[in-house]
């Protein structure tokens, strides 16, 4: 399964602006490589422009949708669209939309974990629907927006959904850079599942954002790592069948005992 994700650098507060630049690096990207998905990182139309996020995402649900669909069954390519601040039920919401390259969008997911440092909970509401995979080209997979990366119960319920890959789409800042990489390479390891990422690079109100996205495998390496202040296209094939092969060597998941340690209810 080949990848190609774009840690791109946002113009704050200019979907429209942001659309073409993914247009434009996906129709490059497309004809130079033919991947099977394509990748974005967080907030990828507004960056965090939260204070006038209600203001210029007004009218913006709709145009993002269908410049994904287009997008998407025009190239023939499957995507983890990142994330985007969408208006819905009378909240704002931190929303991840995946699409299948007949360009349907096959699952969305809203970040459940709202930032406290950022008080992401002023001006956005937390996803509160169940946490389910989505399957492309007959692979299971999950999305996690990047502060949930802090979460292992959310990854780990999507690997005993049989997830295989679990997508991190992020704006991560440079000042916890450190926690970035281990983070991933714990939910990798303890998941036995490959881990990608795609962060921002870039400044934005003075914040000064990581980079370095990844693709770790599920033995825990460190397969790629973008550059920590450039814009990159990561370009990357997955062996998805590693999964299994990890699994059967190291059997983590019938080693659970899960009745002693989670949850009254079990969870
Ligand atoms: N956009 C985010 O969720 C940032 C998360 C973060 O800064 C952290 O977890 O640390």
């Amino acid at each position: 399964m080949k990848l190609a994700s774009y840690q791109m650098d946002i113009i704050p507060g200019n979907p429209t602006e942001n659309r073409n630049k993914v247009k434009e690096w996906a129709e490059r990207v497309c004809k130079e490589q033919q991947p099977d998905i394509l990748v974005l990182p967080e907030m990828w139309t507004t960056a965090y422009t939260l204070t006038t996020l209600a203001e210029v995402i007004k009218t913006d649900k709709d145009e993002t949708e269908q410049f994904l669909k287009k997008l998407a069954s025009e190239l023939n390519v499957n995507m983890i669209a990142g994330s985007v601040a969408v208006k819905d039920n009378g909240g704002i919401y931190n929303r991840s939309y995946i699409l299948n390259r007949d360009g349907e969008i096959i699952h969305t997911y809203d970040k459940i974990h709202l930032v406290p440092m950022l008080d992401e909970h002023l001006y956005l509401k937390g996803g509160g629907s169940s946490v389910e995979t989505f399957e492309l080209d007959g692979h299971k997979m999950g999305v996690i927006i990047c502060y949930d990366l802090r979460f292992p119960e959310l990854v780990r319920s999507l690997a005993l959904q049989e997830a295989e890959v679990v997508f991190v789409v992020a704006e991560w800042p440079m000042a916890r850079a450190g926690h970035w990489e281990i983070l991933q390479q714990a939910r990798a390891i303890e998941n036995q599942l490959f881990v990608v990422s795609c962060n921002r690079v870039g400044t934005y109100n003075e914040v000064e954002f990581a980079g370095g996205s990844m693709v770790i495998n599920p033995w825990g390496d460190v397969v790629h790592r973008a550059s920590s202040t450039h814009e990159e296209t990561s370009k990357v094939s997955l062996h998805l069948d590693e999964v299994q092969r990890i699994r059967k060597d190291v059997p983590v998941f019938s080693s659970r005992v899960p009745e002693l340690y989670m949850d009254k209810e079990g969870k």
